[in-house]
Protein backbone atom coordinates (compact mmCIF):
# COMPACT_ATOMS: atom_id res chain seq x y z
CA UNK A 1 0.00 0.00 0.00
CA UNK A 2 0.90 3.85 0.14
CA UNK A 3 4.06 5.18 0.32
CA UNK A 4 5.54 8.16 -0.02
CA UNK A 5 2.60 6.49 0.32
CA UNK A 6 3.25 3.84 -1.74
CA UNK A 7 6.74 3.76 -2.43
CA UNK A 8 8.75 3.75 0.72
CA UNK A 9 11.97 5.25 1.83
CA UNK A 10 15.18 3.66 2.52
CA UNK A 11 15.14 6.84 4.42
CA UNK A 12 16.05 7.59 7.91
CA UNK A 13 17.79 6.01 10.59
CA UNK A 14 20.56 4.09 9.68
CA UNK A 15 19.48 1.05 12.52
CA UNK A 16 21.32 -1.73 10.76
CA UNK A 17 24.66 0.23 10.62
CA UNK A 18 24.54 1.32 14.20
CA UNK A 19 23.73 -2.49 14.88
CA UNK A 20 26.59 -3.45 12.69
CA UNK A 21 28.94 -1.10 14.32
CA UNK A 22 27.94 -2.19 18.20
CA UNK A 23 28.96 -5.74 16.78
CA UNK A 24 32.02 -4.81 15.95
CA UNK A 25 33.24 -2.99 18.20
CA UNK A 26 32.08 -5.21 21.16
CA UNK A 27 34.40 -8.19 19.11
CA UNK A 28 37.80 -6.10 19.24
CA UNK A 29 40.21 -7.13 21.14
CA UNK A 30 40.84 -5.90 24.40
CA UNK A 31 43.71 -3.45 24.19
CA UNK A 32 46.71 -4.19 26.79
CA UNK A 33 47.74 -1.62 29.05
CA UNK A 34 49.77 1.51 26.55
CA UNK A 35 50.67 4.77 27.61
CA UNK A 36 48.16 6.51 25.77
CA UNK A 37 49.64 9.29 23.34
CA UNK A 38 47.88 11.87 21.36
CA UNK A 39 49.32 9.93 18.42
CA UNK A 40 48.36 6.34 19.67
CA UNK A 41 44.87 7.71 20.17
CA UNK A 42 44.53 9.27 17.06
CA UNK A 43 46.18 6.19 15.18
CA UNK A 44 43.75 3.93 17.15
CA UNK A 45 40.71 5.57 16.15
CA UNK A 46 41.61 6.11 12.76
CA UNK A 47 42.18 2.27 12.21
CA UNK A 48 38.85 1.54 14.12
CA UNK A 49 37.02 4.09 11.61
CA UNK A 50 38.75 2.23 8.75
CA UNK A 51 37.78 -1.42 9.77
CA UNK A 52 34.63 -0.20 10.40
CA UNK A 53 34.20 1.47 6.93
CA UNK A 54 35.77 -1.49 5.64
CA UNK A 55 33.38 -3.89 7.02
CA UNK A 56 30.37 -1.81 6.05
CA UNK A 57 31.89 -2.39 1.86
CA UNK A 58 32.29 -6.01 3.06
CA UNK A 59 29.08 -6.27 4.12
CA UNK A 60 27.50 -4.46 1.07
CA UNK A 61 29.28 -6.82 -1.21
CA UNK A 62 28.21 -10.27 0.55
CA UNK A 63 24.16 -9.00 0.68
CA UNK A 64 24.50 -7.98 -2.99
CA UNK A 65 26.93 -10.65 -4.52
CA UNK A 66 26.71 -10.72 -8.26
CA UNK A 67 23.41 -8.46 -8.27
CA UNK A 68 24.08 -5.21 -10.68
CA UNK A 69 24.44 -2.05 -8.22
CA UNK A 70 27.67 -0.19 -7.19
CA UNK A 71 30.62 -2.03 -6.53
CA UNK A 72 31.47 0.36 -3.37
CA UNK A 73 29.44 2.55 -1.45
CA UNK A 74 29.67 5.88 -0.56
CA UNK A 75 30.80 5.49 3.15
CA UNK A 76 27.48 5.13 5.92
CA UNK A 77 25.10 7.32 3.34
CA UNK A 78 25.16 4.85 0.58
CA UNK A 79 22.42 6.82 -2.17
CA UNK A 80 21.55 8.62 0.12
CA UNK A 81 21.35 11.83 -2.33
CA UNK A 82 20.20 10.20 -5.05
CA UNK A 83 17.03 9.09 -3.00
CA UNK A 84 16.58 12.75 -1.69
CA UNK A 85 15.30 13.44 -4.90
CA UNK A 86 14.01 10.67 -6.60
CA UNK A 87 13.75 11.09 -10.84
CA UNK A 88 11.46 8.90 -13.35
CA UNK A 89 14.97 8.62 -14.96
CA UNK A 90 16.99 7.41 -11.63
CA UNK A 91 14.26 4.95 -11.50
CA UNK A 92 13.95 3.78 -15.14
CA UNK A 93 17.85 2.80 -14.70
CA UNK A 94 17.32 0.55 -12.12
CA UNK A 95 14.26 -1.15 -13.88
CA UNK A 96 16.74 -1.46 -16.75
CA UNK A 97 18.11 -4.59 -15.09
CA UNK A 98 15.38 -7.69 -13.80
CA UNK A 99 16.94 -7.45 -10.23
CA UNK A 100 18.90 -4.21 -9.08
CA UNK A 101 20.59 -3.15 -5.54
CA UNK A 102 21.20 -0.04 -3.50
CA UNK A 103 22.04 0.73 -0.23
CA UNK A 104 20.73 4.19 1.45
CA UNK A 105 22.19 4.25 5.22
CA UNK A 106 23.37 0.58 5.19
CA UNK A 107 19.46 -0.61 4.83
CA UNK A 108 19.86 -2.59 1.74
CA UNK A 109 17.48 -2.62 -0.84
CA UNK A 110 16.81 -5.27 -3.97
CA UNK A 111 14.56 -3.52 -6.71
CA UNK A 112 12.76 -6.23 -9.06
CA UNK A 113 10.78 -5.07 -12.28
CA UNK A 114 10.04 -8.02 -13.86
CA UNK A 115 6.30 -9.44 -13.90
CA UNK A 116 7.64 -12.79 -12.87
CA UNK A 117 9.88 -11.71 -10.13
CA UNK A 118 6.74 -8.58 -8.56
CA UNK A 119 4.21 -11.41 -8.54
CA UNK A 120 6.51 -14.03 -6.63
CA UNK A 121 7.10 -11.01 -4.35
CA UNK A 122 3.19 -10.22 -3.60
CA UNK A 123 2.21 -13.93 -3.15
CA UNK A 124 5.24 -14.70 -0.88
CA UNK A 125 3.48 -13.07 2.34
CA UNK A 126 5.22 -15.89 4.47
CA UNK A 127 8.82 -14.09 3.29
CA UNK A 128 7.88 -11.06 3.06
CA UNK A 129 5.24 -8.07 4.13
CA UNK A 130 4.43 -4.94 2.79
CA UNK A 131 6.76 -2.42 4.78
CA UNK A 132 5.49 1.39 4.76
CA UNK A 133 7.46 4.51 5.27
CA UNK A 134 9.06 5.03 9.04
CA UNK A 135 6.58 7.46 9.33
CA UNK A 136 3.42 5.85 8.36
CA UNK A 137 3.37 4.32 12.09
CA UNK A 138 3.11 6.92 13.50
CA UNK A 139 1.00 9.08 11.86
CA UNK A 140 -1.52 6.00 11.12
CA UNK A 141 -0.82 4.94 14.59
CA UNK A 142 0.69 1.60 15.30
CA UNK A 143 -3.21 -0.22 16.32
CA UNK A 144 -4.13 0.55 12.74
CA UNK A 145 -5.56 -2.48 10.89
CA UNK A 146 -3.20 -1.77 7.63
CA UNK A 147 -0.07 -3.02 9.77
CA UNK A 148 -1.53 -6.88 10.45
CA UNK A 149 -0.49 -9.15 8.49
CA UNK A 150 -1.08 -13.29 7.90
CA UNK A 151 -4.22 -14.57 9.11
CA UNK A 152 -4.99 -11.47 11.17
CA UNK A 153 -4.66 -9.33 8.48
CA UNK A 154 -6.83 -11.80 6.29
CA UNK A 155 -9.76 -11.92 8.64
CA UNK A 156 -10.04 -7.84 9.05
CA UNK A 157 -10.12 -7.39 5.27
CA UNK A 158 -12.63 -9.74 4.65
CA UNK A 159 -14.95 -7.90 6.99
CA UNK A 160 -14.21 -4.68 4.92
CA UNK A 161 -15.03 -6.17 1.59
CA UNK A 162 -18.73 -5.89 2.47
CA UNK A 163 -18.04 -1.83 1.80
CA UNK A 164 -17.23 -2.55 -1.89
CA UNK A 165 -20.22 -4.49 -2.71
CA UNK A 166 -21.84 -3.15 -6.14
CA UNK A 167 -25.12 -2.48 -3.82
CA UNK A 168 -22.24 0.48 -1.74
CA UNK A 169 -21.23 1.63 -4.66
CA UNK A 170 -24.10 2.73 -6.37
CA UNK A 171 -24.84 4.66 -2.96
CA UNK A 172 -21.60 6.00 -3.47
CA UNK A 173 -22.08 6.97 -7.35
CA UNK A 174 -25.06 9.01 -5.97
CA UNK A 175 -22.76 11.32 -3.97
CA UNK A 176 -19.90 11.41 -5.75
CA UNK A 177 -21.57 13.18 -8.55
CA UNK A 178 -23.10 16.20 -6.57
CA UNK A 179 -19.61 16.46 -5.40
CA UNK A 180 -18.28 17.11 -9.46
CA UNK A 181 -21.43 19.23 -10.26
CA UNK A 182 -20.01 21.80 -7.06
CA UNK A 183 -16.48 21.29 -8.27
CA UNK A 184 -17.33 21.56 -12.04
CA UNK A 185 -18.77 24.89 -11.19
CA UNK A 186 -16.43 26.51 -9.35
CA UNK A 187 -13.68 25.12 -12.14
CA UNK A 188 -15.78 26.75 -14.66
CA UNK A 189 -16.36 30.27 -12.46
CA UNK A 190 -12.01 30.57 -11.87
CA UNK A 191 -11.53 34.11 -13.16
CA UNK A 192 -8.32 33.27 -14.13
CA UNK A 193 -8.43 34.20 -18.02
CA UNK A 194 -5.35 32.25 -18.93
CA UNK A 195 -4.64 28.47 -17.36
CA UNK A 196 -3.21 27.41 -14.40
CA UNK A 197 -2.04 23.95 -12.13
CA UNK A 198 -5.06 22.16 -11.76
CA UNK A 199 -3.32 19.37 -9.79
CA UNK A 200 -4.29 20.64 -6.21
CA UNK A 201 -8.05 21.12 -7.25
CA UNK A 202 -8.08 17.59 -8.43
CA UNK A 203 -6.81 16.80 -5.41
CA UNK A 204 -9.00 18.48 -3.56
CA UNK A 205 -12.26 16.98 -5.74
CA UNK A 206 -10.59 13.91 -4.18
CA UNK A 207 -10.75 14.62 -0.79
CA UNK A 208 -14.15 16.30 -0.42
CA UNK A 209 -15.36 13.03 -2.29
CA UNK A 210 -14.20 10.54 -0.13
CA UNK A 211 -15.09 12.01 2.95
CA UNK A 212 -18.31 12.50 1.26
CA UNK A 213 -18.52 9.39 0.07
CA UNK A 214 -17.03 8.08 3.17
CA UNK A 215 -19.31 9.64 5.82
CA UNK A 216 -22.12 11.61 3.99
CA UNK A 217 -22.86 14.59 5.54
CA UNK A 218 -22.30 13.60 8.88
CA UNK A 219 -18.88 15.69 8.63
CA UNK A 220 -19.47 19.02 8.85
CA UNK A 221 -18.21 21.55 5.68
CA UNK A 222 -15.59 23.10 7.85
CA UNK A 223 -14.97 19.74 8.80
CA UNK A 224 -14.55 18.96 5.65
CA UNK A 225 -12.49 21.67 4.54
CA UNK A 226 -10.32 21.43 7.96
CA UNK A 227 -9.05 17.59 6.95
CA UNK A 228 -8.76 18.38 3.14
CA UNK A 229 -6.30 21.25 4.23
CA UNK A 230 -4.68 19.54 7.10
CA UNK A 231 -4.25 16.03 5.14
CA UNK A 232 -1.45 17.71 2.55
CA UNK A 233 0.76 17.64 6.07
CA UNK A 234 0.22 13.98 5.83
CA UNK A 235 1.31 13.59 2.33
CA UNK A 236 4.50 15.91 2.86
CA UNK A 237 5.30 13.71 6.08
CA UNK A 238 5.02 10.56 3.70
CA UNK A 239 8.02 11.81 1.69
CA UNK A 240 10.56 9.46 0.21
CA UNK A 241 13.45 10.90 2.29
CA UNK A 242 12.47 12.61 6.08
CA UNK A 243 13.50 13.23 9.40
CA UNK A 244 13.34 10.40 11.49
CA UNK A 245 12.16 11.80 14.96
CA UNK A 246 8.78 13.92 15.51
CA UNK A 247 9.79 16.85 16.76
CA UNK A 248 7.91 19.43 17.21
CA UNK A 249 7.75 21.58 13.78
CA UNK A 250 9.07 18.97 11.81
CA UNK A 251 7.01 17.47 8.78
CA UNK A 252 5.62 14.04 10.67
CA UNK A 253 4.70 15.91 14.00
CA UNK A 254 2.76 18.30 11.74
CA UNK A 255 1.19 15.30 10.15
CA UNK A 256 0.19 13.35 13.42
CA UNK A 257 -1.48 16.57 14.51
CA UNK A 258 -3.08 16.44 11.23
CA UNK A 259 -4.37 13.05 11.78
CA UNK A 260 -5.52 13.92 15.39
CA UNK A 261 -8.01 16.66 13.42
CA UNK A 262 -9.11 13.78 11.19
CA UNK A 263 -9.37 11.03 13.29
CA UNK A 264 -11.67 12.90 15.49
CA UNK A 265 -14.06 14.24 12.93
CA UNK A 266 -14.46 10.68 11.54
CA UNK A 267 -14.79 9.08 15.11
CA UNK A 268 -17.61 11.27 15.47
CA UNK A 269 -18.64 10.36 12.38
CA UNK A 270 -18.53 6.62 12.38
CA UNK A 271 -20.58 7.52 16.30
CA UNK A 272 -23.35 9.31 14.49
CA UNK A 273 -24.18 7.12 11.92
CA UNK A 274 -24.69 4.35 14.06
CA UNK A 275 -26.90 6.28 16.29
CA UNK A 276 -28.90 7.49 13.23
CA UNK A 277 -29.20 3.78 11.20
CA UNK A 278 -30.18 2.62 14.73
CA UNK A 279 -33.22 5.33 14.46
CA UNK A 280 -33.85 3.36 11.15
CA UNK A 281 -32.27 5.72 8.63
CA UNK A 282 -31.60 4.30 5.24
CA UNK A 283 -28.34 4.11 3.91
CA UNK A 284 -26.50 7.13 1.95
CA UNK A 285 -22.37 6.79 2.50
CA UNK A 286 -19.98 3.94 3.55
CA UNK A 287 -20.78 4.45 6.87
CA UNK A 288 -23.88 3.69 6.89
CA UNK A 289 -23.52 1.04 4.59
CA UNK A 290 -21.00 -0.59 7.34
CA UNK A 291 -23.51 0.09 10.46
CA UNK A 292 -26.09 -1.80 8.19
CA UNK A 293 -24.16 -4.46 8.05
CA UNK A 294 -22.92 -4.47 11.35
CA UNK A 295 -26.81 -4.36 12.60
CA UNK A 296 -27.51 -7.20 10.55
CA UNK A 297 -24.75 -9.27 12.40
CA UNK A 298 -23.04 -9.74 9.27
CA UNK A 299 -20.15 -8.15 10.17
CA UNK A 300 -18.75 -7.45 13.54
CA UNK A 301 -19.02 -4.87 16.18
CA UNK A 302 -16.52 -2.12 15.58
CA UNK A 303 -15.26 0.69 17.83
CA UNK A 304 -16.05 4.40 16.58
CA UNK A 305 -11.98 5.14 16.70
CA UNK A 306 -11.67 1.72 15.04
CA UNK A 307 -14.05 2.59 11.97
CA UNK A 308 -12.32 6.11 12.03
CA UNK A 309 -8.61 4.62 11.83
CA UNK A 310 -9.92 2.24 8.73
CA UNK A 311 -11.22 5.52 6.99
CA UNK A 312 -8.01 7.00 7.58
CA UNK A 313 -6.11 4.10 5.83
CA UNK A 314 -8.56 4.19 3.11
CA UNK A 315 -7.53 8.24 2.53
CA UNK A 316 -4.19 7.29 3.19
CA UNK A 317 -4.00 4.73 0.68
CA UNK A 318 -6.11 6.87 -2.53
CA UNK A 319 -5.83 10.21 -1.69
CA UNK A 320 -2.52 10.27 -3.59
CA UNK A 321 -3.11 7.98 -6.45
CA UNK A 322 -6.45 9.00 -7.20
CA UNK A 323 -5.17 12.51 -7.95
CA UNK A 324 -2.66 11.15 -9.88
CA UNK A 325 -5.02 9.58 -11.83
CA UNK A 326 -7.42 12.02 -12.29
CA UNK A 327 -4.89 14.62 -12.96
CA UNK A 328 -3.66 12.66 -16.27
CA UNK A 329 -6.89 11.29 -17.32
CA UNK A 330 -7.68 15.56 -17.51
CA UNK A 331 -4.13 16.44 -19.15
CA UNK A 332 -4.75 13.33 -21.77
CA UNK A 333 -8.07 14.05 -22.79
CA UNK A 334 -6.98 17.61 -23.12
CA UNK A 335 -4.12 16.25 -25.44
CA UNK A 336 -6.06 13.34 -27.22
CA UNK A 337 -8.94 15.16 -28.90
CA UNK A 338 -10.18 12.51 -31.03
CA UNK A 339 -10.45 10.38 -27.53
CA UNK A 340 -12.26 13.18 -25.62
CA UNK A 341 -15.15 13.20 -28.71
CA UNK A 342 -15.32 9.62 -28.68
CA UNK A 343 -16.09 9.68 -24.97
CA UNK A 344 -18.59 12.65 -25.32
CA UNK A 345 -19.96 10.50 -28.10
CA UNK A 346 -20.59 7.68 -26.10
CA UNK A 347 -21.77 9.99 -22.86
CA UNK A 348 -24.47 11.50 -25.19
CA UNK A 349 -25.79 8.02 -26.15
CA UNK A 350 -26.44 6.73 -23.29
CA UNK A 351 -27.65 9.42 -21.16
CA UNK A 352 -29.82 10.04 -24.13
CA UNK A 353 -30.83 13.60 -22.86
CA UNK A 354 -31.02 12.75 -18.99
CA UNK A 355 -28.48 15.64 -17.33
CA UNK A 356 -29.88 15.44 -14.50
CA UNK A 357 -29.60 11.97 -12.90
CA UNK A 358 -26.49 10.85 -11.29
CA UNK A 359 -24.19 8.82 -13.18
CA UNK A 360 -25.21 4.72 -12.13
CA UNK A 361 -23.67 1.41 -12.37
CA UNK A 362 -25.95 0.73 -15.27
CA UNK A 363 -24.81 3.52 -17.36
CA UNK A 364 -21.28 3.20 -16.41
CA UNK A 365 -21.80 -0.52 -17.61
CA UNK A 366 -23.10 0.62 -20.84
CA UNK A 367 -19.78 3.50 -21.68
CA UNK A 368 -17.38 0.78 -22.64
CA UNK A 369 -15.34 3.52 -24.25
CA UNK A 370 -14.81 5.52 -21.20
CA UNK A 371 -13.88 2.44 -19.19
CA UNK A 372 -11.17 1.96 -21.56
CA UNK A 373 -9.84 5.63 -21.19
CA UNK A 374 -9.77 4.85 -17.54
CA UNK A 375 -8.09 1.46 -17.46
CA UNK A 376 -5.23 3.42 -20.36
CA UNK A 377 -4.96 6.60 -18.16
CA UNK A 378 -4.01 3.68 -14.88
CA UNK A 379 -1.61 1.51 -17.68
CA UNK A 380 -0.46 4.26 -19.35
CA UNK A 381 1.01 6.94 -15.82
CA UNK A 382 0.39 3.91 -13.21
CA UNK A 383 0.17 6.14 -10.11
CA UNK A 384 1.99 3.37 -7.71
CA UNK A 385 5.28 2.62 -9.27
CA UNK A 386 6.25 0.07 -6.47
CA UNK A 387 5.33 -1.29 -2.82
CA UNK A 388 8.06 -1.72 -0.81
CA UNK A 389 8.05 -4.99 1.28
CA UNK A 390 10.38 -6.08 3.88
CA UNK A 391 12.07 -10.16 3.81
CA UNK A 392 10.66 -11.63 6.78
CA UNK A 393 13.21 -14.49 6.00
CA UNK A 394 15.48 -15.62 2.80
CA UNK A 395 13.91 -14.89 0.02
CA UNK A 396 15.14 -17.00 -2.63
CA UNK A 397 14.38 -15.01 -6.00
CA UNK A 398 15.72 -17.13 -8.64
CA UNK A 399 18.34 -20.27 -8.58
CA UNK A 400 21.25 -17.94 -8.31
CA UNK A 401 20.09 -15.48 -5.63
CA UNK A 402 18.48 -14.97 -1.91
CA UNK A 403 17.62 -11.90 -1.08
CA UNK A 404 18.72 -11.82 2.92
CA UNK A 405 16.01 -11.10 5.76
CA UNK A 406 16.22 -7.69 6.55
CA UNK A 407 15.86 -6.81 3.27
CA UNK A 408 13.57 -3.60 1.72
CA UNK A 409 13.20 -5.73 -1.77
CA UNK A 410 10.52 -3.60 -3.76
CA UNK A 411 8.00 -4.97 -6.63
CA UNK A 412 8.18 -2.40 -9.29
CA UNK A 413 5.30 -2.40 -11.81
CA UNK A 414 6.16 -0.20 -14.76
CA UNK A 415 7.86 -2.11 -16.79
CA UNK A 416 4.96 -4.99 -16.52
CA UNK A 417 2.55 -2.04 -17.74
CA UNK A 418 4.77 -1.25 -20.03
CA UNK A 419 5.88 -4.10 -21.96
CA UNK A 420 5.19 -4.41 -25.55
CA UNK A 421 5.21 -7.76 -25.81
CA UNK A 422 1.88 -7.55 -23.92
CA UNK A 423 0.84 -3.64 -24.13
CA UNK A 424 1.65 -3.13 -28.39
CA UNK A 425 3.22 0.22 -28.32
CA UNK A 426 3.39 1.01 -24.69
CA UNK A 427 4.39 4.53 -24.83
CA UNK A 428 1.04 5.67 -26.79
CA UNK A 429 -2.18 6.17 -25.00
CA UNK A 430 -4.40 4.16 -26.69
CA UNK A 431 -7.74 3.06 -24.49
CA UNK A 432 -8.49 0.91 -27.89
CA UNK A 433 -6.57 -1.76 -26.90
CA UNK A 434 -9.00 -2.50 -24.35
CA UNK A 435 -11.94 -2.54 -26.27
CA UNK A 436 -13.78 -5.91 -28.32
CA UNK A 437 -11.34 -6.82 -30.76
CA UNK A 438 -8.60 -4.73 -28.95
CA UNK A 439 -5.17 -6.62 -28.46
CA UNK A 440 -6.09 -6.00 -24.61
CA UNK A 441 -9.68 -7.31 -24.04
CA UNK A 442 -10.93 -10.14 -22.35
CA UNK A 443 -8.04 -9.97 -19.85
CA UNK A 444 -4.91 -11.14 -21.62
CA UNK A 445 -2.70 -9.29 -19.83
CA UNK A 446 -4.09 -10.06 -16.12
CA UNK A 447 -0.72 -11.45 -15.10
CA UNK A 448 0.71 -7.68 -16.29
CA UNK A 449 -1.88 -6.02 -14.73
CA UNK A 450 -0.27 -4.64 -11.67
CA UNK A 451 -1.38 -1.13 -10.94
CA UNK A 452 -3.39 -2.14 -8.21
CA UNK A 453 -0.50 -4.74 -6.87
CA UNK A 454 -1.75 -8.48 -6.00
CA UNK A 455 -1.86 -11.08 -3.19
CA UNK A 456 -3.21 -10.37 0.35
CA UNK A 457 -2.78 -6.70 0.07
CA UNK A 458 -3.92 -6.31 -3.38
CA UNK A 459 -5.77 -2.61 -3.26
CA UNK A 460 -9.44 -2.91 -1.48
CA UNK A 461 -10.70 -0.27 -3.47
CA UNK A 462 -9.73 -0.83 -6.99
CA UNK A 463 -13.56 -1.20 -8.28
CA UNK A 464 -14.28 2.30 -6.18
CA UNK A 465 -11.17 3.64 -8.50
CA UNK A 466 -12.65 2.04 -12.14
CA UNK A 467 -15.92 3.44 -10.77
CA UNK A 468 -14.63 7.15 -9.96
CA UNK A 469 -12.41 7.42 -12.56
CA UNK A 470 -15.18 6.55 -15.36
CA UNK A 471 -17.58 8.88 -13.71
CA UNK A 472 -15.30 11.82 -13.61
CA UNK A 473 -14.32 11.40 -17.06
CA UNK A 474 -17.38 10.71 -18.30
CA UNK A 475 -19.19 13.83 -16.34
CA UNK A 476 -16.51 16.34 -17.21
CA UNK A 477 -16.43 15.46 -20.97
CA UNK A 478 -20.05 16.27 -21.33
CA UNK A 479 -20.54 19.32 -18.99
CA UNK A 480 -17.14 20.66 -19.57
CA UNK A 481 -14.46 22.18 -21.93
CA UNK A 482 -11.29 22.39 -21.00
CA UNK A 483 -8.00 23.86 -22.72
CA UNK A 484 -4.28 22.09 -21.76
CA UNK A 485 -1.87 24.53 -21.62
CA UNK A 486 1.46 22.09 -23.11
CA UNK A 487 4.77 23.19 -21.59
CA UNK A 488 7.77 21.82 -21.58
CA UNK A 489 7.01 20.09 -18.30
CA UNK A 490 3.81 18.92 -19.39
CA UNK A 491 5.61 15.35 -20.19
CA UNK A 492 7.66 15.17 -17.51
CA UNK A 493 6.79 13.41 -14.54
CA UNK A 494 7.23 14.66 -10.88
CA UNK A 495 6.97 11.89 -8.13
CA UNK A 496 5.32 13.45 -4.92
CA UNK A 497 4.46 10.17 -3.47
CA UNK A 498 2.57 9.18 -6.69
CA UNK A 499 3.07 10.55 -10.32
CA UNK A 500 2.00 13.82 -11.69
CA UNK A 501 2.82 16.07 -14.72
CA UNK A 502 5.89 18.37 -13.18
CA UNK A 503 3.89 21.44 -14.38
CA UNK A 504 0.97 20.58 -12.01
CA UNK A 505 -0.99 20.47 -15.44
CA UNK A 506 -2.03 23.76 -16.02
CA UNK A 507 -5.63 23.92 -17.50
CA UNK A 508 -8.29 26.42 -18.18
CA UNK A 509 -12.05 25.38 -17.78
CA UNK A 510 -15.20 26.56 -19.44
CA UNK A 511 -19.34 25.46 -19.11
CA UNK A 512 -20.05 22.70 -22.31
CA UNK A 513 -23.46 23.83 -23.82
CA UNK A 514 -25.51 20.49 -23.72
CA UNK A 515 -28.66 20.32 -25.16
CA UNK A 516 -31.85 18.51 -23.36
C1 LIG B 1 -5.81 4.99 -8.60
C2 LIG B 1 -6.05 4.67 -7.35
C3 LIG B 1 -5.39 3.57 -6.56
C4 LIG B 1 -4.29 2.82 -6.87
C5 LIG B 1 -3.44 2.87 -8.13
C6 LIG B 1 -4.06 1.92 -5.76
C7 LIG B 1 -3.03 0.98 -5.71
C8 LIG B 1 -2.77 0.20 -4.62
C9 LIG B 1 -1.64 -0.69 -4.51
C10 LIG B 1 -0.58 -0.91 -5.57
C11 LIG B 1 -1.70 -1.28 -3.31
C12 LIG B 1 -0.70 -2.27 -2.72
C13 LIG B 1 -1.06 -3.66 -3.12
C14 LIG B 1 -0.05 -4.72 -2.74
O1 LIG B 1 0.74 -4.57 -1.79
O2 LIG B 1 -0.05 -5.74 -3.43
C15 LIG B 1 -2.89 -0.78 -2.64
C16 LIG B 1 -3.29 -1.17 -1.38
C17 LIG B 1 -4.40 -0.63 -0.75
N1 LIG B 1 -5.32 0.25 -1.26
FE1 LIG B 1 -5.25 1.12 -3.06
N2 LIG B 1 -5.02 2.13 -4.81
C18 LIG B 1 -5.85 3.13 -5.26
C19 LIG B 1 -6.98 3.61 -4.62
C20 LIG B 1 -7.50 3.13 -3.44
C21 LIG B 1 -8.77 3.49 -2.85
C22 LIG B 1 -9.79 4.42 -3.50
C23 LIG B 1 -8.87 2.86 -1.65
C24 LIG B 1 -9.98 2.87 -0.63
C25 LIG B 1 -11.17 3.32 -0.82
C26 LIG B 1 -7.66 2.08 -1.50
C27 LIG B 1 -7.36 1.31 -0.40
C28 LIG B 1 -6.26 0.49 -0.30
C29 LIG B 1 -5.95 -0.26 0.90
C30 LIG B 1 -6.76 -0.24 2.20
C31 LIG B 1 -4.79 -0.98 0.61
C32 LIG B 1 -4.07 -1.96 1.54
C33 LIG B 1 -4.80 -3.27 1.45
C34 LIG B 1 -4.25 -4.30 2.38
O3 LIG B 1 -3.15 -4.12 2.93
O4 LIG B 1 -4.93 -5.32 2.52
N3 LIG B 1 -6.86 2.26 -2.61
N4 LIG B 1 -3.52 0.12 -3.47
Amino acid sequence: MPSSTYVSAPASAPSHFVETLGKLSSSLPELPAVEWSAKTVATSVLAIVVTLLLAEQVLWRSRKQALPGHAWQIPVIGQFAESLNPSMEAYKRSWATPLASVSVFNIFIVIASTTDYARKILNSSTLAEPCLVRSAKQILLPENWVFLNGKVHNEYRKGLNVLFTPKALEIYLRVQDTIYRKFFDSWVANPNPSPEPYMMKFRNLNMFTSLRVFCGEYIAEDAAEEISSKYWQITKALELVNFPFAFPGTKVWNACRAREVAVKHLSNAAAASKKAMAQGKEADCLLDAWVEQILAKKVREYTDKEMALVLLSFIFASQDAMSSSITFAFQLLADNPDILAKVREEQTRVRAGDHESPMSLAWLEQMPYTNAVTKEVLRYRPPVIMVPYLTKKPFPINDEYTVPKGTMLIPSFWNSLHDPAVYPEPEEFKPERWLPGGVNANGTDSKNWLVFGAGAHKCIGQNYVYMHMSAVIGSAALFLNWEHEVTPLSEEIEIIATLFPKDGCRLKFSKREVEH
